[in-house]
């Protein structure tokens, strides 16, 4: 299990690892390990805009398949987004702080089953997903051309 001293996950975007910058679309998450879930918190802003006031239902499912992802790097294993099916529940507004949360439903094999929330400052949902994650052997990710991270290489690249 890969976190950092203070309990916090470390960032797992290979463009940014160790410079605690942004994730796509200039969001910020942060997430820790509670238990058995990943948890964060963000906050949207006018880049993640959709109608007035209100963030991009895209923003929306980035940060949940982002969270999501937080799970892989606690389980150290190597995955991707096959299917990633959103609810929205209620309108996410910017400038206002947000939880998320992620979590393993089941493995079975390869596939992971994955589910993660996003709620406001009161904890009512405003989004939620389930996913399908698939193991991949890390070579999936070279497929860029970019050098991976280093703590990538220890992860366990098993598919079975
Ligand atoms: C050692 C170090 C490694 C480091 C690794 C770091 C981990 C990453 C951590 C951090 C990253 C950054 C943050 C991530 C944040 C979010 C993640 C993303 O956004 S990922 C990008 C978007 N997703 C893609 O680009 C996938 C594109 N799709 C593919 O590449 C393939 O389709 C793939 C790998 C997903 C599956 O291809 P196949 O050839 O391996 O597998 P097949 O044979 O098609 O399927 C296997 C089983 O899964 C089912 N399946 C496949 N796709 C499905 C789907 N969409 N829905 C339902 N079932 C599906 C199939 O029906 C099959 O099931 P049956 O075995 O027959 O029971």
């Amino acid at each position: 299990m890969k976190m950092m001293s203070d309990g916090t996950i470390p960032e797992h975007h290979p463009h940014c690892l160790g410079c605690g910058s942004e994730n796509p679309a200039g969001m910020q998450l942060r997430t820790r390990l509670d238990g058995d879930v990943v948890r964060g918190e963000v906050t949207f802003d006018r880049r993640q805009q959709g109608a007035p006031g209100i963030a991009h239902g895209g923003a929306v499912a980035t940060v949940l398949d982002d969270a999501l992802g937080s799970v892989l790097v606690v389980l150290e294993t190597p995955a991707v987004t096959a299917n990633l099916n959103v609810s929205f529940r209620a309108p996410t507004l910017l400038h206002q702080p947000l939880h998320v949360e992620a979590r393993v439903v089941e493995r079975d094999g390869r596939k992971l089953h994955l589910s993660a929330r996003l709620m406001d400052e009161q904890y009512t949902t405003l989004a939620e997903a389930t996913a399908l994650f698939l193991v991949v052997d890390v070579v999936h990710f070279t497929q860029g051309g970019e050098a991976l991270p280093e703590a990538w290489s220890t992860w366990g690249s098993s598919t079975t």
